[in-house]
């Protein structure tokens, strides 16, 4: 996957500004005078590419930004999925367990129990930032083996996955709020996706029904985002095409807030295999990947551009992801992506 991040580099203290391109910037405009940024103009726009069979593992943005992500999605559809983050529930099981492996001696595993847990043992084994729960006790009657299972199957994202949103090509979803904060958000590792009934959009999707097939093709979204530490009043506000239709969206989830405008109200689409924006069709784009051959995108490229490496994605991309999201640094990451991501947020980069 290839991974542009435009209008900040996030450095230690926070974001560094630097200015969007402009035909950018315009999209961002327009997102803000739907209001969900409260005033605040987006300054910071990621750019990823996915091939078909690529994803991004479940995490969450993180505070360096105002809890609100609007996306549009250029290419090809995608499944956005929804987990119940590690602190939900049994959260705080497999916090303890990556913990364990991270920071305490490897012969004690914190396992999960019908019975009580006395107060000592919760204080010897604290989870960095979350209180760990009552449930948590050590047995001994199971192997190290069996009790590692039991809890990667219970914590596993396939039992915390509660809901996926459909997003189409010329789309743009908002994911705010509580749906921002508390919940990790992620996309398989697929080639096509299966229509269930965890799609809770599907109703605004005629064309789509339960149990089709969908392939998937290049996809580029455009994610913008307003930093939490840089402040940008320069919104022009005299460009407006979008949004005309407006479908606020709970999905069920308390409190949690998505809205999707459905693919004819977003006037920006992918052409072949590059981005035309509405705004210019002089500034049609040959690839994302080529961005560097584009005048006007070197600034994009040269100052702010992470590039993830094909096949080397995994960890790249949890490192560069941390980084986007957290400002965290990702030194301490290791082993496979989701555990990688996993830790690193347990470990109180962001909580
Ligand atoms: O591709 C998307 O729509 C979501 C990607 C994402 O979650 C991220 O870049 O943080
Ligand atoms: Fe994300």
């Amino acid at each position: 996957m290839f991974a542009c991040s435009s209008g900040g580099l996030p450095g230690p203290k926070g974001m560094v500004a630097e200015d969007l391109p402009v035909w950018l910037k315009s999209y961002g405009d327009q997102i803000s005078e739907l209001g969900i940024f409260e005033g605040k103009v987006p300054n910071h726009v990621l750019v990823n590419e996915y091939e078909p069979g690529q994803g991004i593992m479940p995490h969450e943005d993180g505070p360096a930004f105002y809890p609100t992500v609007s996306t549009i999605s250029l290419g090809s559809h995608t499944l956005l999925d929804f987990y119940y983050h590690l602190n939900h529930s049994e959260a705080e099981i497999a916090c303890g367990l990556q913990l364990n492996s991270a920071i305490t001696p490897a012969d004690t595993i914190i396992v999960p129990a019908k019975g009580g847990v006395s107060e000592e043992s919760v204080s010897q084994q604290p989870c960095l930032g979350t209180d760990v729960p009552a449930s948590l006790v050590e047995n001994s009657s199971h192997s190290e083996k069996e009790r590692e299972t039991q809890l990667l199957t219970e914590t596993s994202f396939e039992n915390r996955h509660f809901l996926s949103l459909l997003l189409q090509p010329r789309s743009l979803v908002v994911v705010q709020d509580d749906m921002y904060k508390s919940h990790l958000h992620g996309i398989r590792e697929a080639r096509e996706d299966v229509i269930t009934e965890h799609v809770a959009n599907l109703h605004m999707v005629p064309e789509v029904s339960l149990g089709d097939t969908l392939r998937r093709h290049t996809r580029i979204p455009l994610e913008h985002r307003a930093s939490a530490e840089v402040e940008d009043n320069s919104a022009d506000g005299d460009t407006v095409f979008y949004p005309k239709i407006h479908h606020p969206q709970t999905c069920g989830v308390p409190a949690a807030s998505v809205t999707i405008l459905s693919a004819m109200d977003c006037d920006v689409h992918l052409v072949g295999h590059g981005i035309e924006p509405a705004t210019d069709v002089n500034q049609t784009l040959p690839s994302v990947s080529s961005m560097k051959e584009v005048n006007n995108l070197e600034t994009l490229l040269v100052d702010s551009c992470i590039l993830l490496q094909q096949g080397a994605k995994h960890a790249s991309h949890a490192e560069n992801l941390l980084d986007i999201s957290t400002g965290c640094h990702a030194a301490s990451v290791s082993g496979s992506y989701g555990e990688a991501m996993e830790r690193a947020f347990c470990l109180g980069c962001n909580r």
